[in-house]
């Protein structure tokens, strides 16, 4: 059976690494953290007020897939924390092996802003937060992301769950596809 990985996506400030931290603990994944894959100049350039483009985020992708794909050559579920903007990066985040849920985690900008000005956060500027909404590809017609309201945590969170929780018995039930899940918006 291919090991399930849940991709938490979404701009900077979205929730991924809180959401990523409590599903991974929630359902014994392995959790990735892609910004710790990033190198220092991606990260100086990111605190300096920059954005990445998408040859800066050609490495990092490279660095992010490696990881998972030794994970699924070890039959290693996983939960990704990754910004996965652009439709290229989300297909090459399908093709490492494992059986991919993306939860796209949508917020209004006003929102996420606030979130981002009382975060303490260790390289991204968040200034940066309209480059992230301008790089962020719409996700219309990949039928294997969710997206969901990350307003209240508890809400969020029980939503999350219950996604997860399909898509774990669905490859339990289906066995080996590597299909792309049908799912509602
Ligand atoms: N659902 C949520 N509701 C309110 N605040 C949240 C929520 N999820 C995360 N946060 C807070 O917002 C900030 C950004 O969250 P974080 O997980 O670092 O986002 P990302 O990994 O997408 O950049 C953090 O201070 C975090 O505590
Ligand atoms: O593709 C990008 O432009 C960056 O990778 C960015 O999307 C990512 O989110 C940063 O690593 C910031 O980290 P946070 O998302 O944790 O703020």
């Amino acid at each position: 059976m291919t090991p399930p990985l849940i991709v938490c996506m979404g701009v900077s400030g979205a929730g991924k690494s809180t959401s990523a931290q409590i599903l991974a603990a929630k359902f014994e994944l392995t959790l990735i953290e892609a910004d710790d894959l990033h190198s220092l100049s991606n990260k100086q350039k990111m605190q300096a007020g920059a954005a990445l483009t998408d040859a800066d985020r050609a490495p990092w992708m490279q660095a992010v897939c490696r990881q998972l794909s030794t994970c699924a050559e070890r039959g290693i579920g996983c939960v990704l924390a990754h910004s996965a903007l652009r439709r290229a990066h989300r297909e090459q985040l399908r093709s490492c092996g494992l059986r991919t849920l993306f939860l796209h985690l949508d917020a209004p900008r006003e929102t996420i802003a606030r979130r981002l000005r009382e975060r303490e956060h260790h390289y991204m500027n968040a200034e940066l937060l309209d480059s992230q909404f301008e790089a962020l590809q719409p996700t219309d017609g990949e039928a294997d992301v969710v997206t969901l309201t990350a307003l209240d945590r508890e809400a969020l969170m029980a939503q999350a769950s219950a996604r997860v929780v399909d898509f774990i018995a669905q490859g339990t039930i289906t066995g080996d596809t590597g299909h792309a899940v049908t799912t509602h918006h």
